[in-house]
C-alpha cells in the first residue's frame, strides 16, 4: 500500500501583508493599489524607477505614512500611528537612504539615545549590545568621534548598527550601500544575508540590480505605485523565458545562421554588443552536444558554447519594458530602456510582450 502523501505545510503567516494600498500626496498617488506579502526570515527586494514608490511603501510598513486605501498588516498588527504604531515599530529596524543623525553627538551617544528610545535602558547589557552591534558593522573605532566628522559610509555603519540594537523581528532598508565603498558595500550585504539566516525578515530597495542578484529571495518591480511583478528571481525568470538558451559564438558570424533549422531549436536571439554570439534556446539543454556536433559537421568553427544564465538586470529590463514603450528583448538586456532611466509623467498604455505569453499574470 502506497505511503499516505503528507498534505504541504501552510505557509507560515506572512510578516508583511499590504493589499491594495493607496497613498496620495497632494498631487501625486505614490502608491496605487501596491499588494506585497513578506514570508518571515526571508529578504525582499524592491526595485523600480525613482518615484516608483519604494520608499513609501517602506514608510507606509513602518507607520511613518498612514494610508487612504487599502490594507495594511505587519506581524498580524495595523502600523497606523493611531493603531499599532508603536508595538510594529518596536520590532522593525530601519535604516533610510539618509539616516537622521545627531551630528552633534558622538557615535556613542547616538547609539545611547536610540536604545534609551527603544526602552532598553543603558546597563551593562546594553552597553554590550552596543559595542556588539558597532563592531559587526565596523565602527566601534570612530565611536567617541563626533558624528559631523564622520565619512557617509561611517554615518550609514552607523545607522545599522542603531538599527538591530532592539534586536528587531523586520529589518526595513533604504538603498543601504548608497555612498559606500566596493568593501563596505560587500561587507554590509553578507551582514545583511547573515542576518536573515539567523530569521529576522528583511525587506530593502536598491537600484543595484547586482547587488539585489546575490540577495533577493523575493523581488518586487514596482512602477508607478503599483508591483508590476513579484516572486523568486527564478520563477519569474522561468515565466519570461520558459526555454533554456545556450549561448554559442562562430569565429564566422554568418555561420551560425544554420543553428535555427536544427532539431529541438525554438529560436535564436541576437545578443546585443557581441557580434558572432547568438542564444539559442532549445527544448532541452541536453540537445547542445547534438547542436555543436550539427554545426561543426557543416564546418562552423565554434569560439563559444555556454549555458545562457538569465540576470536580474535582463528580468528587470523585460518585467519594465512594457511600461516603457520598448519590446522585450529575447537577448535580455535593453540598452534603450537603460538609457531612459525614468519616466516623465504616467506610464504609457503596455504593450504587448513579444515573449513573455505569461505576461498577463504579471501587474
Ligand atoms: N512627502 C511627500 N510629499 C509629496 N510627494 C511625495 C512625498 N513622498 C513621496 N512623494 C512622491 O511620491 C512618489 C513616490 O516617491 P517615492 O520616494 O516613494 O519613490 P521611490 O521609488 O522611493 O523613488 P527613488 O528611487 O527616487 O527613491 C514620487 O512622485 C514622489 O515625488
Amino acid at each position: 500500500m502506497p505511503a499516505p502523501v503528507a498534505p504541504p505545510a501552510p505557509r507560515p503567516e506572512p510578516v508583511v501583508a499590504l493589499s491594495g494600498v493607496h497613498r496620495r500626496f497632494a498631487r501625486v498617488e505614490a502608491l496605487r493599489g501596491l499588494s506585497l506579502t513578506v514570508d518571515p526570515g526571508t529578504i525582499t527586494v524592491l526595485l523600480g524607477p525613482n518615484g516608483a514608490g519604494k520608499t513609501t511603501a517602506i514608510r507606509v510598513i513602518t507607520g511613518a505614512l498612514g494610508v487612504h486605501e487599502g490594507s495594511v498588516r505587519v506581524f498580524g498588527l495595523d502600523p497606523d500611528e493611531g493603531r499599532d504604531g508603536e508595538a510594529v515599530r518596536r520590532r522593525c529596524g530601519i535604516v533610510s537612504a539618509k539616516p537622521a543623525l545627531y551630528d552633534r553627538l558622538s557615535g556613542l551617544d547616538n547609539l545611547r539615545y536610540a536604545a534609551e528610545l527603544y526602552g532598553l535602558g543603558w546597563n551593562a547589557g546594553t552597553k554590550e549590545r552596543v559595542m556588539a552591534a558597532a563592531t559587526r558593522f565596523g565602527i566601534q573605532a570612530a565611536l567617541s568621534d563626533q558624528v559631523g566628522g564622520y565619512s557617509t559610509g561611517m554615518k550609514t555603519r552607523l545607522a545599522l548598527s542603531r538599527s538591530v540594537l532592539h534586536e528587531p523581528d523586520l529589518l526595513l532598508f533604504d538603498e543601504p550601500t548608497s555612498g559606500l565603498d566596493p568593501e563596505s558595500s560587500h561587507a554590509v550585504l553578507s551582514m545583511i544575508k547573515d542576518m536573515a539566516a539567523d530569521g529576522t525578515t528583511v525587506i530593502m530597495c536598491t537600484h543595484l540590480l547586482l547587488e539585489a542578484e546575490g540577495l533577493a529571495e523575493q523581488v518586487v518591480v514596482m512602477e508607478g505605485g503599483l508591483d508590476i511583478a513579484s516572486g523568486r528571481p527564478t520563477e519569474l525568470m522561468r515565466r519570461f523565458w520558459p526555454d533554456d538558451a545556450v549561448r554559442l559564438g562562430a569565429e564566422d558570424p554568418g555561420a551560425l545562421d544554420a543553428v535555427a533549422d536544427l532539431p529541438g531549436v525554438r529560436g535564436v536571439d541576437a545578443v546585443p554588443g557581441r557580434v558572432g554570439e547568438v542564444d539559442v534556446r532549445v527544448d532541452d539543454l541536453r540537445r547542445v552536444p547534438e547542436l555543436v556536433v550539427a554545426l561543426t559537421t557543416r564546418g562552423v568553427r565554434l569560439t563559444r558554447v555556454s549555458p545562457h544564465e538569465r540576470s536580474l538586470e535582463e528580468l528587470y529590463f523585460a518585467v519594465r519594458a512594457p511600461h516603457i514603450g520598448v519590446a522585450a528583448s529575447d537577448g535580455g538586456l535593453m540598452p534603450e530602456a537603460a538609457a531612459r532611466p525614468d519616466l516623465a509623467g504616467p506610464p504609457p498604455a503596455p504593450t504587448p510582450p513579444t515573449r513573455p505569453t505569461e505576461e498577463a499574470s504579471l501587474r
